[in-house]
């Protein structure tokens, strides 16, 4: 009997092997049926014909009629609940009892936090410039004026900022495509230079190596020191963690000692490699600053974890892991002011949205500064936002006023409409192209929506002699941190990965993503997509796109054409329409697809 694996013959066309390679799918669909995606989500059966490589020519010949709409449901479904949620959740309690004890605690703490952040005032700069006590006021243009109501108790321009003539900061915004929607209407000029922020000029030792602040740094830093709620709105790669990062170390160590004990912020993350991320950037920032960061996340030791906590000022945390430490008081977030969401969109669609109501009725009730990061801010959470928010400031970049979806424009996307039968060849194809030559070691990241699927496709590109690596929610914690440290440092130069690697992961030299399978939305793809082309670098994505995407086309289609890319012919001929989507409680949102404005490059120092 021939040894070859299933996924050769399922690219051989040898009938024998065909049948044994259905027999084989039957056997791995039953299994699937109960296999839950990178997430707690179960797959719907049907969802598994998109991820099998039989033997048919067409989709048509995978799916009957009534198959391919109970795929439809069930991918809405999907999408509705998308992933994971990794973790169960426990009920967790909110304040309760506490809270009339903990009232009086934090009030005492507010008072005492306002009037530190009185003190804290900008200091000398770097460049012998003091912070000025200048009001911007009617100076500022383009998108930034028409201030009123600021508060200088909190944050002072500096000088130098202020005394830059109008015509700079327009440039600023008009470059950048720099949007700002604020309420309150304080109009503060971007922070275009390390040498604006407050503080002196060894606080800017973390950024030696960066030559500017990005747009939506620049853009968010002041509203920050000011306290204000933001929401900022900036392309994958874009520098979005020190954005909500510095201020809120800032803040920290504006506190005196004596109110500096227990945690002041907590940032939540969608996944468990996104936490330990941020963590490993704030970690830079705040321990110079005698600020201490913790990173709970779900699959490791709790007893390790616990012990951690211990005199923690930040909280970094997956949602599941963090409400588990409430629950059992392990953690107490009353004094937690600096609330950051990243991955916004996500953090408040149905998978995690009770998780994280959670977590926010533990935090500070009074005075808390809420943040929302994100690349995509689709309609459908919007509304969500803003219950948890106090007039939040809306800082979006990137010609995108409307919040519009948007792929970094840096990133050439090619779309290839093809069948199941073609991808593994294809995928072969494309590893040979990439890495042949000087360029052997490049970095690849390739994408699957299932576990069994990934671990499939990783033996399959194996099998062929690729050195490669595998991500996802099948593998042990430990595993998938050795995954993703390999691929990091370039031992492994292929990552075979499911969704819990689309978000926020930041690989240097990413050269390329290949998506094997279409994601259940067109948000998680622009995320995917966005592991190449970072900090400035430009980047390719090669997706495979089949009939069983189809309702999925117009969405992709508009954020090709809002960044320049070629729609293929095949792909236009399933229709531009957007679908609805919406939210349970806030409704649906329709969009056709409309002549929608080209995005620039965002310049990138
Ligand atoms: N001012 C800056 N200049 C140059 N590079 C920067 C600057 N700030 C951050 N970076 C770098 O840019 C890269 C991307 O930053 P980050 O991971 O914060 O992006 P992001 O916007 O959160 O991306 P995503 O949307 O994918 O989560 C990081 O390697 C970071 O060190």
């Amino acid at each position: 009997m021939s040894k070859r694996s299933h996924d050769d013959a399922a690219a051989s066309g040898d009938p024998k092997e065909a049948r044994r390679e259905a027999k084989r799918l039957k056997k791995e669909k039953k299994a699937q049926k109960t296999e839950p995606s990178d997430g707690d989500v179960a797959v719907p059966a049907q969802l598994d014909a998109v991820v099998s490589e039989k033997q048919p020519t067409s989709t048509d010949e995978i799916l009957s009629k009534d198959e391919r709409k109970a795929l439809r449901r069930a991918q809405k479904q999907a999408a509705r609940a998308p992933e994971a949620r990794e973790v169960a959740r426990p009920a967790t309690g909110t304040l309760g009892d506490q809270e009339a004890a903990a009232k009086a605690e934090r009030k005492a703490v507010k008072l005492a936090e306002k009037s530190a952040r009185k003190v804290a005032k900008p200091s000398e700069h770097g460049n012998g410039q003091t912070s000025g006590e200048i009001t911007a006021g009617d100076k500022h243009g383009a998108g930034i004026s028409g201030r009123e109501n600021v508060d200088e108790s909190a944050y002072r321009e500096d000088t130098g900022l202020a005394a830059l003539p109008q015509s700079d900061i327009d440039t600023f915004v008009a470059d950048n495509h720099l949007a700002i929607e604020d309420p309150h209407k304080q109009a503060y000029r971007p922070i275009i230079d390390f040498k604006y922020l407050p503080g002196d000029a060894t606080q800017r030792a973390p950024f030696a190596n960066f030559s500017a602040p990005t747009p939506i740094q620049a853009a968010c830093w002041p509203y920050l020191f000011a306290g204000r709620d933001v929401i900022g709105v900036a392309e994958t790669g874009s520098g979005k963690t020190l954005a909500f990062g510095l201020p809120c170390v800032r803040y920290i160590a504006s506190l005196p000692k004596s109110m500096r004990s227990g945690v002041k912020a907590c940032m939540v993350s969608p996944t468990r490699e996104l936490a330990m991320q941020i963590h490993e950037q704030l970690v830079k920032l705040a321990e110079p600053a005698g600020v201490k960061v913790v990173c709970v996340y779900g699959g490791m030791s709790k007893d390790e974890q616990r012990r951690t906590l211990k005199g923690a000022h930040v909280v970094v945390a997956t949602p599941g892991r963090l409400n588990d430490f409430l629950q059992e008081g392990a953690i107490d977030l009353s004094g937690a002011t600096y609330v950051v969401l990243d991955e916004a969109d996500r953090m408040l669609d149905k998978g995690f949205e009770e998780e994280v109501r959670k977590i926010i009725s533990t935090t500070a009730p009074t005075g808390r500064q809420t943040l929302m990061f994100t690349a995509t801010w689709p309609p459908s959470v919007r509304e969500l936002a803003d219950t948890f928010m106090k007039g939040p400031v809306k800082v979006m970049i990137g010609e995108n006023a409307s919040g519009e979806l948007r792929a970094n424009a840096r990133i050439v996307q090619e779309v290839e409409v093809t069948t199941q039968i073609e991808k593994q060849p294809r995928l072969i194809q494309l590893l040979k192209e990439y890495q042949s030559g000087k360029n052997k070691n490049d970095r690849i990241l390739v994408f699957c929506l299932y576990k069994k699927e990934a671990t499939r496709i990783e033996e399959f590109i194996r099998r062929r002699g690729f050195n490669v690596g595998g991500i996802h929610g099948d593998l042990s914690q430990q595993k998938r941190i050795e995954s993703l440290d390999a691929f990091k440092v370039g031992k492994v130069p292929i990552l075979m990965a499911t969704d819990v690697a689309a978000r926020g992961l930041d690989i240097p030299a990413v050269k390329l993503v290949i998506n094997v399978t279409f994601p259940l939305t067109v948000e998680d793809y622009v995320h995917r997509i966005g592991r190449t082309g970072r900090a400035g670098q430009d980047g390719k994505a090669v997706t495979m796109f089949t009939d069983a995407e189809k309702h999925l086309a117009g969405g992709l289609i508009n954020v090709l054409k809002a960044a320049n890319q070629a729609v293929p012919e095949e792909l236009m001929k399933f229709g531009t329409t957007v679908k609805k989507k919406g939210h349970e409680a806030y409704g649906a949102f329709y969009k056709d697809t409309a002549d929608m404005k080209k995005a620039t490059k965002i310049t990138f120092d």
